[in-house]
């Protein structure tokens, strides 16, 4: 079957420097897949040549078998995005000074007033992130790092959506708050929503993936399913290193 989205020898240059090397990663529709790798692996870059926010210098970039990036049959990122992709940046992208509303709604096109936001999908939401409803009213400057990541994830999800891309959502958070996270992405898996997950935290990471890529100097260096990573600890030390490896 034709994966949703399709990374061929992507190459990717930014000004001077080479920094991805030919990745080729392949996200099935309906799942949640993990890309992982050190700092530095080339994980944000991948997801940014994915939303054409990086043009790739050689390769292909494929949604549904249908080019969308790569030399010569480069979207513009807004097309990109209107090809129903989401991006939640590592950075967030949210508003402070707004009200948790107010930045649910600047990210729904079809509304332009809360009462037009659809019912049943603020519902939904609700249910995935409960924090949201309670701090409704509040400036999102006020959320804590947790309900901020949410929130991000929310504003993203407001419309539906064929892929996610989420850029390492647990960075800086406490355990407690990386366990709720998990618990409503878990969620999100229900909904057979298809994801691309950056993490470095594998303890999250092992609870998530359907399938996984592990990235290293600009290249996809590992393509399996996370349950066989998950089980065998000795990839694990090799592909991702001791201070990965250590479960939370
Ligand atoms: N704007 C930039 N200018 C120059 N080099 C960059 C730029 N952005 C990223 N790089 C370099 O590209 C390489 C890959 O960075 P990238 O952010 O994709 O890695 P990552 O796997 O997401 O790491 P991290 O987990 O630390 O975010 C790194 O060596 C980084 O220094």
């Amino acid at each position: 079957m034709t994966p949703l989205l399709e990374l061929r020898g992507v190459q990717t240059h930014i000004g001077a420097y080479h920094i991805l090397h030919g990745v080729d990663l392949v996200v099935p529709e309906g799942e949640l897949t993990l890309l992982l790798g050190r700092n530095g692996a080339g994980k944000t870059t991948t997801l940014r040549s994915i939303m054409g926010l990086w043009q790739p210098s050689g390769g292909q970039v494929l949604l549904s078998g249908q080019p969308i990036g790569g030399p010569g049959l480069q979207l513009a990122t807004p097309e990109i995005a209107r090809q129903s992709i989401a991006y939640v940046p590592e950075n967030m992208g949210i508003f402070g000074a707004l009200s948790v509303a107010e930045n649910l709604l600047l990210a729904a096109r079809d509304a332009r007033r809360l009462d037009q936001l659809d019912d049943a999908r603020l519902a939904w939401l609700f249910g995935l992130f409960p924090a949201l409803r309670k701090f409704w009213h509040y400036p999102a400057g006020k959320l804590s790092g947790g309900q901020k990541q949410m929130l991000a994830i929310a504003r993203a999800l407001i419309e539906p959506r064929r892929l996610l891309l989420i850029d390492e959502p647990s960075k800086g958070l406490a355990p407690a708050i990386v366990q709720n996270l998990i618990e409503s992405l878990q969620e999100l898996k229900r909904s057979r929503t298809t994801v691309l997950l950056v993490e470095q935290n594998f303890h999250m990471a092992r609870q998530l993936g359907d399938g996984v890529a592990v990235m290293d100097d600009g290249r996809v260096v590992h393509a399996g399913r996370m349950a066989d990573l998950a089980a065998d600890e000795a990839l694990q030390q090799r592909l991702l290193g001791l201070s990965l490896a250590a479960h939370q």
